[in-house]
């Protein structure tokens, strides 16, 4: 990998409360990388340190190769960033936002192409404050383009959008990151993550609690199959006691909403559940194998619900930030740590 962000130990406290404990991250260049969490779990602490926008305790960053602590000037040029939280004057216009946000750079994007791109050409005249939620958010996205940045940091994306603007938005994503744009995405959406992101890391309390691709993430150690089945009544309890007993079983439960029997273990637990009721005759019905989403891995390490994590509604604004592009390709390599 060529990482184009290298984040090592990172760690920042506001007072007592820890927001960032120990972060260590590379993204390589082209990569589009979420960032999920649970609220208040330090992802936005997380991108604004490594933006520049916020001074860590300790830790290393380096963007570009560049520490964005003691030159956040030269890293803004070359880095966009679409904040939470900001918000422009009510009664500039959209072109006028753009227009301005692009004098601060070298090489900026082109204002009526990016109103293009993000459905904007038509309130180029309008006032932010008459613009939609959706439209502000747009614009908060442009802004962090406008730039023609190499890195584009996004947080909370599509918050706040409809889901044909959300659909719209991550075909934008994918666009930009095909001209080579490394992306950061933080988002609370798992399927935003599962549809974008070449790779995600799960934040929880200030740490990472899981990295890795999302197919790596939900195939876990690619070793662990679950089963559901429907036992006849009238099954002896030996029967399912001898299943559990299995070396290729690790855990067998009851499912009291449906009666049915979860069985859990290795690669072979499927047949080898099969062949042992079969030694007793027993015959099971509706016999499926479980698939675990990205939401399930979520939960598992965080113990949130993702849903319950995803903010209201009022949208995230704007900020500048610089330009740029390029490319390396994630590993399907997985770590759970707990
Ligand atoms: N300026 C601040 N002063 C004090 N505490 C803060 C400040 N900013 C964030 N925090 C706290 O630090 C922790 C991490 O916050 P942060 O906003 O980074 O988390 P987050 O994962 O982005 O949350 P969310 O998903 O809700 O945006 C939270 O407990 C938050 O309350």
């Amino acid at each position: 990998m060529d990482p184009v962000i290298e984040i090592r130990d990172l760690r920042k406290t506001y007072g007592p409360k820890v927001a960032v404990d120990g972060v260590s991250l590379a993204v390589g260049r082209g990569e589009i990388v979420g960032v999920l969490g649970p609220n208040g779990a330090g992802k936005t602490t997380l991108v604004e340190c490594l933006a520049g926008v916020r001074r860590a305790d300790s830790g290393s960053v380096r963007v570009l190769g560049v520490d964005p602590q003691r030159d956040p000037a030269a890293v803004r040029a070359r880095l966009g960033m679409q904040l939470q939280e900001a918000t422009l004057p009510a009664r500039l216009r959209v072109r006028e936002a753009l227009e301005l946000y692009a004098a601060f750079y070298p090489r900026p994007a082109d204002p009526a192409e990016l109103m293009r791109l993000l459905g904007l050409t038509e309130k180029a005249g309008t006032a932010f404050g008459d613009l939609s939620g959706g439209q502000q958010q747009r614009l908060s996205i442009a802004l962090a383009l406008v730039g023609d940045p190499e890195i584009a940091v996004l947080d909370e994306l599509t918050t706040g959008l409809d889901p044909q603007a959300r659909r719209d938005t991550w075909g934008l994503i994918e666009r930009v990151r095909d001209r080579g744009v490394t992306i950061v995405l933080v988002t609370h959406f798992m399927d935003e993550a599962e549809r974008l992101c070449d790779r995600v890391v799960i934040v929880d309390r200030g740490r990472i609690v899981a990295s890795g691709t999302p197919r790596g993430l939900v195939q876990g150690d690619g070793d662990r199959r679950a089963l559901r089945m429907r036992l006849p009544s009238g099954t002896p309890a030996e029967v399912a006691a001898e299943v559990a007993a299995l070396p290729e079983v690790h855990a067998l439960t009851r499912v009291d909403s449906t009666g049915e029997i979860e069985v859990t273990g290795d690669g072979h637990v499927l047949p080898a559940t099969i062949l042992a009721l079969s030694r007793h005759g027993v015959v099971p019905d509706d016999v499926r194998t479980l698939g675990r989403t990205l939401e399930d891995v979520f939960v598992a390490v965080t113990g949130a619900d993702p849903s319950g994590a995803a903010p209201s509604q009022p949208p995230p604004s704007p900020h500048p930030g610089g330009p740029h592009p390029p490319s390396s390709h994630p590993t399907d390599h997985v770590e759970v740590r707990s």
